[in-house]
């Protein structure tokens, strides 16, 4: 039998945490070495998450303890703001596992790999160090990209996120009672996904985030203008080559619903509709932001950093 790959998760009771706990458990090569939080210090793995079977316990290691598990993998389920110190701590004992992080932290430096597969695998080869991307950024990008070459100005994302995208420390915009018949907008202009975005495909993108009352699921509904009249066979065509064999993208004649998305791994993008003169083009996408959106893009990133087929692991 192949030799297990030992891997710590850093960040394991939060929501992308326990999803990717779940499909580590299934995978086939990876093996969970150590899983750390705070809260769940001492408790056994298997009692919070039944997908597990072994005898693994919850740890709290910080950035230094970490650093001395000596693991092939490591990743980074923490809130933003928070990856430095263990990178550094790997550093300043010059251990080098392959690190995934899950927070925008290295989303903006090129010397991190920038791990949305489908349109950057060809980068891949090599990359210890990935930063995954954010859970609207990869809708975006997805529902964009295959039109990248023929826009016109600004592209225009309305967002709207189940509420488990905020994660599991109370805020407004994870409060049940406060979503209750509700949709809530937030970071209007600037979010970080926006800038993520803007930067990756090297295009202006205007994005306006909302949360709502459902716990899992993007649609993000995104109007483009173009550069000359399309048609909408043309367009579908376009998408249907440009993500022909990848098995977790499915182009939708129909605007997909985030209902049927939730607790798959894959992503959505249909729903094609032209204006009139055939110049402004509406594309939807529906992803699970806990999957696609998170732990299962990691789980794709690190079979591909450790040469296993990409989607090994990951039912689609
Ligand atoms: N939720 C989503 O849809 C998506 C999330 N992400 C990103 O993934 C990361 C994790 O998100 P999510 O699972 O939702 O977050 P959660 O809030 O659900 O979980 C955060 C985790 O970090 C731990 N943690 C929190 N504060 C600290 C701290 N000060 N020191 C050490 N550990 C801490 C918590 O465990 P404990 O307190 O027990 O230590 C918990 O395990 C974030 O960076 C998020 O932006 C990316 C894409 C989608
Ligand atoms: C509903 C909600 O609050 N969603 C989060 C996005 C999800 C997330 O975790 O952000 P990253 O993917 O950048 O890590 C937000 O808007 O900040």
């Amino acid at each position: 039998m192949a030799e297990r790959i030992s891997l710590g998760l850093v960040g394991a009771r939060g929501y992308v945490g326990a999803e990717l706990i779940r499909l580590v458990a299934a995978h086939p090569r990876f093996a969970l070495a150590f899983v750390s939080s705070r809260e769940r210090d001492g408790q056994r793995l298997a009692d919070h998450e039944p997908a597990y079977a072994g005898d693994l316990r919850y740890t709290n290691l910080g950035p230094e303890a970490v650093a001395g598990q000596g693991v092939d993998a490591l990743v980074l389920a923490l809130p933003n703001g928070m990856a430095a110190g263990f990178v550094a701590a790997l550093d300043w004992v010059a251990a080098d596992p392959v690190v995934v992080d899950l927070s925008a932290d290295y989303r903006f430096d090129d010397s991190w790999h920038y791990g949305l597969p489908e349109l950057t695998r060809a980068r891949a080869a090599g990359a210890r160090r990935i930063s995954n991307p954010g859970c609207y950024a990869t809708a975006m990008q997805l529902a964009v990209a295959p039109m990248r070459d023929a826009l016109a100005g600004p592209v225009q994302c309305f967002g709207v996120s189940g509420y488990s995208g905020a994660g599991t420390s109370p805020s407004d915009k994870n409060d049940p009672e406060k979503l209750r018949d509700n949709l809530m907008p937030y970071a209007l202009a600037g979010h970080i996904h926006e800038r993520e975005v803007t930067r990756q495909l090297g295009h202006p993108v205007e994005f306006m985030p909302h949360v709502a009352p459902h716990f899992r699921g993007i649609t993000l509904t995104a109007n483009l203008h173009l550069a000359r009249s399309f048609s909408r066979d043309e367009v579908v065509q376009r998408y249907r080559e440009a993500y022909a064999g990848e098995p977790l993208v499915a182009v939708s004649d129909e605007a997909p619903w985030v209902s049927r998305i939730a607790g798959r791994h894959g992503v959505e993008v249909g729903g094609f509709t032209l204006a009139d003169d055939g110049r402004r083009l509406v594309v939807v996408s529906t992803l699970d932001n806990l999957l696609k959106g998170a732990a299962t893009q990691a789980l794709q990133n690190l079979n591909l950093a450790f040469g296993l087929p990409e989607t090994m692991g990951i039912p689609t």
